[in-house]
């Protein structure tokens, strides 16, 4: 279980987040960290992740405060894609992943088990066909699907993922939020990903996290936090939730209120 208690954080002297907590983040849910440009989405994944100090507060993973732990520790159990892509080097898809695998222990040689799993993963994500091409010759997508395998080979106990579908084209926004899913709920982690399409955070996830200038407004079912009134008073927007002809909910936007920026 993931705990977030009172959080401060910071650059230098700028607070983004005043004091924030969070709780029943359980093992098994795919969770959509969902608000406005510059809420602050990127810098609680990068502060729960350990890449920014937390000034005040805790991080409690499974009983333990990682704001206390050692780098070296926390990366054992928390795995963090960033927003921006893989870079575009020479190395091939296979081995930087095979790379990322390792990256918990020190050298050695990879293991039959590691390599089988490697290729697993690709299969499983859709880009086993592109295991022997480098990086660098990989269009923006791809290297995103490869950023994802890096992150899902190491199985972490919380993966955090930064918007990792914003190169990514229909047919593979789905397949990986159900990917996320499937893997999230059979290796019992928790999984937060940061989110702009709000259709999508309906349609697959099963806890939802609003943020808005650094605060936590909701923290519920999608159904219970994606709202009319929440869409107003946080997006600016003004929007109905309705039901398609197979019943999913679909968010139907109507206007701006007003600007929220
Ligand atoms: N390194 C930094 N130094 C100072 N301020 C920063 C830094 N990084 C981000 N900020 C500020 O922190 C606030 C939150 O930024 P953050 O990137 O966390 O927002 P976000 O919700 O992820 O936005 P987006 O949806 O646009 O990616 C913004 O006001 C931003 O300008």
């Amino acid at each position: 279980m993931l705990q977030l208690s009172h959080l401060r954080v910071a650059y230098g002297d700028k607070t983004i987040i005043e004091d924030l907590s969070a709780s029943d983040l359980n093992p098994g849910q795919l969770i959509a960290l969902l608000g406005p440009n510059g809420s602050g989405k990127s810098t609680l994944l990068k502060a729960v992740a350990g890449l920014i100090p937390v000034r005040k507060g805790s991080v409690v993973l499974d009983g333990r405060d990682l704001t206390r732990a050692s780098f070296e520790a926390r990366a054992e159990h928390v795995v963090y894609l960033p927003q921006t892509l893989p870079a575009a080097t020479h190395l091939r898809v296979f081995e930087s992943v095979l790379v990322a695998a390792n990256a918990s222990r020190l050298g050695g040689r990879a293991t039959e088990a590691e390599i089988e799993r490697v290729n697993e993963v690709l299969e499983r994500i859709g880009i086993a066909h592109l295991a022997l091409r480098s990086l660098g010759h990989l269009s923006g997508g791809q290297r995103q699907l490869v950023g994802l395998a890096q992150a899902l080979i190491r199985r972490p106990r919380l993966l955090l993922l930064d918007e990792p579908l914003s190169a990514l084209d229909l047919n593979f926004q789905f397949h990986v939020m159900d990917l996320l899913r499937q893997e999230t709920q059979q290796h019992q982690m928790i999984t937060i990903v940061v989110l702009h399409d709000l259709n999508v955070a309906l349609r697959h996830t099963d806890r939802t996290l609003l943020l808005r200038s650094g605060n936590l407004v909701a923290n519920g079912a999608p159904l219970d936090v994606i709202t009319p009134e929440s869409l107003a008073s946080v997006y600016g927007v003004c929007a109905r939730v309705e039901h398609c002809s197979r019943g999913r909910p679909l968010i139907m936007l109507d206007g701006l209120v007003q600007s929220v920026h």
